[in-house]
């Protein structure tokens, strides 16, 4: 199945934590925004994360699989669970995985958060300006829908290293 995933990264190699995902996935990644660094939300007192999205495509993965294999990552990048919305090596949100709703706590999707992230909504409209985000609508909408503040919070920093 197709899933849009949303990377981000506050702690160590930013970077590198952000390109393991992308060389793990290989011929399935489909498509990778530029590399975003962006202040944090939820918990401010927190370095700045670096953020990108990447569009992924496999007909043997459904939307547990991304999920595991992302879990699977953030693992191997040494990340340790602790506070909600706090630093982390590395993060692998399942955004949406094509049309699939789900309200198990386990996997929500679409993901919560997404709506309401231009540190997410920026990074997925580079790479696919017309994306509609399942029961919200067309992201481009979702985002001019976001305070300027917020908009500005988000900043081109590089293309994606490959
Ligand atoms: N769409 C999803 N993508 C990734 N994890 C999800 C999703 N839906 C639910 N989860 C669950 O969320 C938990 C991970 O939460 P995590 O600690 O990463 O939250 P967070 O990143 O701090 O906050 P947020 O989920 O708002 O970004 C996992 O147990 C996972 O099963
Ligand atoms: N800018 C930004 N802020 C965050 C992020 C993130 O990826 N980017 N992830 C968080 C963990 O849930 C908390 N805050």
């Amino acid at each position: 199945m197709r899933a849009v995933l949303s990377l981000g990264s506050n702690l160590g190699d930013r970077l590198g934590h952000l390109k393991s995902v992308v060389d793990f996935f290989g011929p399935a990644v489909v498509a990778v925004s530029s590399v975003y660094e962006t202040e944090p939300w939820g918990v401010e007192d927190q370095p700045d994360f670096l953020n990108a999205v990447c569009i992924v495509d496999d007909p043997a993965r459904d939307e547990w699989a991304w999920l595991r294999a992302g879990q699977s990552l953030e693992a191997r990048a040494g990340r340790v669970r602790e506070v909600r919305w706090g630093p982390r090596t590395l993060d692998v949100d399942v955004v949406t995985v094509d049309g699939v709703r789900s309200d198990d706590p386990e996997l929500l999707l679409p993901h919560p958060g997404t709506p309401d992230r231009a540190s997410v909504l920026i990074p997925w409209m580079e790479i696919e300006p017309d994306a509609v985000l399942p029961g919200h609508g067309p992201i481009r909408e979702l985002l001019e829908a976001r305070p300027e503040s917020d908009r500005a919070s988000v900043r081109l920093l590089q293309s994606f290293p490959r």
